[in-house]
């Protein structure tokens, strides 16, 4: 399994850090919300409306089998460690890097970020929000490989930081 496995809690760069890491490799890159949506042709705010978390959560695991193979770079959904079968897959790969920052930081690029709708964090109040950090926390920590706190660093410091570690793990 050569893929790298982006972790974080929304608005922690897996996307954008995704697809510069991507291009640095030379690989694919691949992001679990933008599959879902194309599979499951809706977006993943009127999959919530209409299905429920639980379903999105069933179906978001389906795909993370799937792509997990893939020789890419991979940004999964905030939520994935929510549900156990999800968190089982991410124990047995190799390479699973959680990308975390503090939380004002994240709740602000969240706020900024209006081109994509996040359904979870719009229905919360900004103490639910961090509530829901928290208690996530622990869950990236254990399914993590790689550790990345991006508070101080530069986008080329984090894809730097991700490298190295990656290298040292394969060696
Ligand atoms: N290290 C960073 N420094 C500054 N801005 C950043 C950084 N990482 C991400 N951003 C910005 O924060 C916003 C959210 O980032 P991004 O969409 O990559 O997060 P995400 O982890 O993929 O979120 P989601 O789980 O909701 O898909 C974007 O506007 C992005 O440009
Ligand atoms: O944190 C979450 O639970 C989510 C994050 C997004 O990436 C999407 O996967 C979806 O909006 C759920
Ligand atoms: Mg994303």
């Amino acid at each position: 399994m050569k893929s790298i496995v982006l972790i974080g809690f929304m608005g922690s760069g897996k996307t954008t850090v995704g697809q510069r890491l991507a291009s640095e490799l030379k690989v694919p890159f691949i992001d679990c919300d933008d599959f879902f949506v194309s599979k499951e042709k809706m977006s993943i705010a009127d999959f919530f409306d209409r299905y429920g978390e639980t379903a999105f959560r069933k179906k978001e695991s389906e795909h993370l089998a799937d792509l997990l193979h893939q020789n890419a770079v991979i940004a999964t959904g905030g939520g994935i460690v929510m549900n156990e079968a999800n968190r089982q897959q991410l124990a047995a790969h190799p390479c699973v890097c959680w990308l975390t920052g503090d939380f004002e930081t994240i709740y602000q690029r969240i706020n900024s970020d209006k081109a994509n709708v996040r359904p979870l964090a719009e229905e919360k109040t900004p103490e639910e929000l961090y509530q829901l950090y928290n208690m996530r926390q622990k869950l990236y920590r254990e399914a993590a490989d790689i550790i990345v706190d991006t508070e101080a660093l530069s986008m080329s410091e984090i894809i730097e930081k991700i490298i190295t570690a990656r290298e040292r793990s394969l060696n």
